[in-house]
């Protein structure tokens, strides 16, 4: 199965983030294709996690807007088009890897069993599925953490810092994921510190700068 993204551009413009007196993006503009891989890099502190928050719908903008076309501001609708991986796993610990991706699927009115099953061949989950998450190795948890994220094969995958803590093994099956996703016609973003890793197959790259744009190369 591989439906086709229901998003065809996603366009940020003059996008401020102020958290009380500290002002983390200064009036970012940016434009997301589908299909792409943009990479996002800056500083500690510049705002990347904040811009893909934004990008994401979990932070609002100070000013400035986001538009999905052709979804234009139905937030429902949008964020059924959003995978996102953060530091955190986003899954739940108490319950083993197995539900975890039942229950991400269920939420989105798939067939719990047949997401399963797909799920847990293309992560190769199978040796731990059955146990908690808690139980996870960093590696583990993250398998788990992007099965859940693209069980719904979203348009717009939303990655950040998915390298840490990874081994080599764990890289390149990150990377391979990001060109399946890429390749299905999905616009993925990774914010990392490790750009390298990703630079020679980006289409896009935006550096941050305390907020600001010092870079933009669209692909
Ligand atoms: N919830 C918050 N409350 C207050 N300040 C915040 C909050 N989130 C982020 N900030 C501040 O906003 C600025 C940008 O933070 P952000 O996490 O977006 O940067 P980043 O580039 O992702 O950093 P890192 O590379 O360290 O993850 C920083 O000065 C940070 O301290």
């Amino acid at each position: 199965m591989s439906r086709t993204p229901r998003l065809s551009r996603i366009v940020g413009k003059g996008l401020i983030k102020s958290y009380g007196p500290t002002v983390a993006l200064r009036g970012v503009s940016l434009t997301i294709e589908l299909g792409k891989l943009l990479v996002i890099e800056g500083a500690n502190g510049s705002g990347k996690s904040t811009l893909l928050g934004i990008l994401g719908t979990v932070i609002k903008p100070t000013a400035g807007t986001v538009v999905y076309e052709p979804l234009g501001d139905d937030l429902l609708a949008v964020r059924a088009e959003i995978g996102w991986v953060s530091h955190e796993t986003m899954a739940y610990p108490d319950l083993s890897g197995r539900k975890n991706v039942e229950l991400a699927a269920r939420l989105v009115g798939l067939d719990a069993d047949e997401a399963w099953k797909r799920a847990a061949t293309r992560f190769e989950l199978g040796p731990f599925a059955e146990r908690p998450v808690r139980t996870y190795s960093r590696g583990q948890r993250q398998r788990i953490a992007l099965a859940r994220a693209l069980t719904h094969e979203p348009s717009l995958v939303l990655l950040d810092e998915p390298t840490t803590g990874l081994d080599k093994a764990g890289v390149s099956r990150l990377l391979a994921v990001v060109d399946e996703e890429v390749a299905r016609g999905a616009a993925v973003v990774v914010v990392s510190h490790e750009p390298e890793l990703f630079r020679e197959r980006a289409g896009a790259r935006l550096v941050l700068d305390r907020g600001r744009v010092v870079e933009a190369v669209t692909g």
